[in-house]
């Protein structure tokens, strides 16, 4: 059967209405032309009756006037009669004329009256036509409106025939088409049918082949004994194969057990070279009482002669003769061992013991963009809180230096205030005031810049995203050196993050360290090389750098664009620490796909580079104090949890009838890099598995914003889904706290804090395996590794099946094996994401650099 195309279908059901719409028409015309046939002859019979009105009232008028004349006439004859009355008594009689004019004109009168009742009854006839007429006249008009109408529907139709007439110009084309393509068909019929026939002979000769085939093989008949010994010998070879396989296997266990014997033996000498060497640190920090008076002189005289030569600095010696003075036993020990050596030899043994830094001594200065919650876009807010506390609580002097942004949420400073300083900053070729503002953030304390600068730099409603933000970030570094210099700060490690402070570190060296300010070592850490801020290098100088001395390309010069400066560049290779937030990002950044064209530059300073896993504030996410959810619960209990879900659900308006429907969650930022297309791919997979799905998130990409929000206006009462999208720390953490898996299928995730703070509220995370997700959630299902580690859930290509993957074993797990799930939700809950260790692995990388300098310093 001929298949109809839709628009065929469509002409022919407008055809049909076009023609019974011009019937219709035409009836009603023809209904119009009876109608005003009869309204003309009521209006001539109309005509006629007033003319008939007019002749009664003319014939009236006339009776009136005979009426008249005979009551005259009357009188007349009356008064006559009174006068000849005696003389012809008898014979008084009217004159015959007369009386007979009186009758004539008494029957006239009565056939006037007659026509008068006539006319009168015509009257009323004609005050009836009178109304049909009006009605007719209603209903002359209600049918023109009609025909109006019908005119517009006519217009109507005839533009719907002029798209016909397009439309069928279009059919014929296609059929056009339809009969080349069919012409086409009937050739690749053809072709076909000779391909059939070539196959066919092909057929006919494999047979030909088949059979001489089997004569071969009838041929070679005798050579069966030695292939079957052939075959049994490759038998034995697979079977020897696998068993070297096993063998190796076995000796990887075996050589996996020994390696974990020989590190805890090693752990083991550790601790106990520790323990000695900490009880030898007690030994020699109790006095030593049991050396002469002599020995201390001496060490004191000598002290006060390389002092005098000029061999090292008062203060050097002050705290040389201070450990004296004390019978220091670290000094005693380190003169016994160096006393026969040179003196040089003997300077800087002494030196280092006033130089290796206790942990406690360190003064840390972050000079950053962002911190925690009070001006925080994403994860480096958060670094910047919980790295400084964690730092805090191990006895380091924290400071934070922040721009001050209209924005911040000021309600969550504590003590803020404005000092009665001013710091000038120089920018552009001349100075300019800054504000100093201080005050505590979640207990670190912080120092905020506000710069009187023409340019509102800070003042702009946002962090970031601003036209000039090169200028508005070259300035507050500068102006952060200033402040530090201006306060006599001396730190021992200035930490700048990302490219809106990596700034700081050409400053430091080229500027601030001849100025004086040359006690600190610079850590820089990028937290995403996605990132750059690269400009046109001559916006360099207005921050006070001399471009054609940086601009080269071992400094600050983009890799791609040589009259351009990246600012992470100079970050990389004006510090002494450069650190990314976890060690499989480190990696990937080193490679040329995921180095965003710095991997040549963070290979040639490979050996200060290194990778540390970020943390979380266990403190400001811990769902057994988050005041923000309907209910706090623990490891130890996770019922809370379920009530927190059933909460959320009927907050957004979801369905609770099923509790043990699956909620998943995801939170983010809605940029490319999160995979934005997996998500959105999250959405209608969980539906499909019949879960329940929540996006939290908002993006600075305005087509990604558009989609989400067509998106979000389709599900706005689906009792299954709901798309809020914006930044929402409070509902995040409700998010967080209800559902029962979070999805983070990024495309490149540096470190990625969201999987972390899931665990934390018990959420499994099913997340993709790249950067710090690779380095903190292990697959459920992978018994490659030791099964204490398994987390979450993971895949590694960034394409739906594999997502699909991921998301249905979860699915599954949660469904089938519900003793499972808690045990899980439990594990995850109970895993140190602290900043304790990261914090630790930090401190190590700042004392060292710190020795080191300070060693060089003496040298
Ligand atoms: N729409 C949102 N509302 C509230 N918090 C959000 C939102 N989007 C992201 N976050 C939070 O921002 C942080 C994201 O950090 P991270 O995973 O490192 O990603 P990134 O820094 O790339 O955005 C988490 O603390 C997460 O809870």
């Amino acid at each position: 059967m001929l298949k109809k195309f839709p628009f065929e279908i469509d002409i022919h059901l407008l055809n049909h209405a076009r023609i019974t719409a011009l019937e219709d028409l035409e009836k009603i015309r023809s209904e119009k032309e009876a109608l005003q046939g009869k309204m003309n002859v009521l209006e001539m019979k109309l005509a006629e009756t007033d003319e008939k009105l007019r002749v009664a009232a003319q014939q009236k008028m006339h009776v009136e006037l005979l009426e008249d004349q005979l009551e005259q006439l009357r009188n007349e004859l009356l008064a006559r009669g009174d006068n000849e009355g005696s003389m012809h008594d008898k014979h008084v009689s009217l004159p015959f004329s007369l009386s007979e004019e009186l009758d004539v004109l008494r029957t006239e009168n009565l056939s006037l009256k007659n026509d008068l009742q006539a006319l009168k009854a015509d009257l009323g006839d004609i005050k009836g036509t009178d109304e049909r007429v009006q009605m007719l006249e209603r209903e002359k008009s209600f049918l023109e409106s009609s025909l109006k109408g019908l005119d517009n529907k006519l217009a109507a139709s005839q533009e719907d025939v002029s798209k016909l007439s397009m439309l069928k110009f279009e059919c014929k084309n296609l059929y056009e088409k339809v009969e080349h393509l069919q012409t086409l068909l009937d050739k690749a019929a053809k072709q076909a049918d000779q391909a059939i026939f070539v196959l066919q002979e092909n057929q006919e000769l494999r047979k030909k082949v088949d059979k001489l085939e089997e004569s071969v093989e009838e041929a070679n008949v005798y050579k069966l004994s030695s292939e079957r010994l052939q075959h049994y010998n490759d038998l034995m070879q697979q079977k020897l194969r696998i068993l070297d396989e096993r063998l190796q296997k076995s000796d990887e266990e075996i050589h996996g057990y020994v390696q974990l014997y020989q590190d805890s033996v090693k752990e083991f000498q550790d601790t106990l070279s520790n323990l000695k060497e900490e009880s030898k640190r007690r030994a020699e920090d109790e006095p030593v009482n049991d050396m002469p008076w002599e020995f201390w002189s001496q060490l004191l005289l000598m002290i006060d002669a390389w002092l005098l030569e000029k061999k090292i600095s008062t203060d050097d010696a002050g705290l040389l003769r201070e450990m004296v003075w004390k019978r220091d036993g670290h000094i005693c020990n380190a003169y016994m061992s160096c006393k026969e050596k040179k003196q040089h030899e003997i300077i800087s043994t002494f030196l280092r013991l006033i130089s290796s830094p206790k942990s406690s001594e360190l003064h840390v200065i972050h000079i950053a963009a962002e911190i925690a919650p009070v001006a925080k876009v994403g994860g480096l807010g958060d670094v910047v809180t919980g790295l400084g506390k964690a730092l805090q609580r191990r006895g380091h002097l924290v400071e934070i230096i922040l721009p001050k942004y209209d924005c911040m949420q000021y309600e969550l400073i504590r003590d803020l205030r404005a000092l009665d300083a001013v710091v000038e900053s120089y920018f552009d070729g001349r100075l300019h005031k800054n504000k100093i503002w201080t005050g505590t953030v979640e207990g670190l304390p912080v120092y905020f810049i506000e710069p009187h600068h023409p340019g509102n730099f800070f003042w702009r409603g946002q962090f970031y995203g601003e036209h000039d933000d090169f200028k508005r970030f070259s300035f507050f570094s500068r102006a952060a050196l200033e402040l530090l210099i201006q306060a006599g700060k001396k730190p021992d490690i200035i930490h700048c993050h990302d490219w809106q402070t990596a700034f700081v570190a050409p400053l430091y060296w080229d500027i601030y360290a001849p100025k004086g300010l040359n006690s600190a070592r610079l850590c820089f850490t990028c937290h995403n090389f996605e990132y750059q801020g690269t400009a046109p290098a001559s916006e360099l100088a207005s921050c006070g750098l001399d471009v054609h001395h940086l601009n080269r390309p071992d400094r600050i010069q983009d890799n791609s664009a040589h009259d351009r400066v990246n600012p992470i560049k100079g970050g990389i290779v004006f510090s002494n620490i450069v650190t990314t937030v976890s060690p499989t990002y480190a990696q990937e950044v080193r490679t040329a796909e995921g180095g965003r064209g710095l991997h040549a530059t963070l290979n040639s300073h490979a050996k200060k580079f290194v990778g540390i896993l970020n943390g979380i504030d266990t403190d400001a996410w811990n769902p057994a104090r988050d005041t923000f959810l309907k209910v706090q619960y623990s490891a130890f209990d996770t019922q809370g949890k379920t009530e927190n879900k059933e909460a959320l659900r009927r907050k957004l308006g979801l369905s609770s009838a099923n509790i043990g429907q699956p909620l998943v969650g995801c939170i983010t930022r809605l940029v490319p890099q999160k995979g934005v297309h997996l998500i959105r791919h999250a959405l209608y997979r969980t539906l499909e598995l019949g879960g329940q799905f929540i996006l939290l998130g908002s993006s600075p990409v305005s087509h990604i914003q558009r989609e989400f929000e067509d998106i979000a206006n389709q599900f706005q009462s689906h009792e299954n889904a709901r798309l809020l999208l914006k930044y929402d720390e409070s509902l995040a953490r409700f998010i967080y706290a209800a559902s029962d898996m979070v999805v983070i299928p990024s495309i490149f995730e540096p470190c990625g804090l969201t999987q972390m703070i899931a665990m934390r509220y018990g959420s499994i995370p099913i997340v993709r395996k790249t950067g710090g997700l690779n380095d903190s959630v292990f697959d459920v299902d992978d018994d490659t590794i030791p099964e204490e580690f398994r987390n979450g859930f993971t895949f590694l290509t960034a394409d739906e099946q594999a997502f699909n993957n991921a998301l249905e074993r979860a699915f599954f797990h949660y469904k089938n094996n519900s003793e499972f799930w808690r045990k899980l939700v439990q594990k995850v809950m109970r895993i140190d994401f602290s900043w304790d260790s990261s914090a630790s692995l930090y401190e190590e990388l700042y004392e060292k650099s710190v020795a080191r300098a300070r060693a060089a310093n003496r040298a």
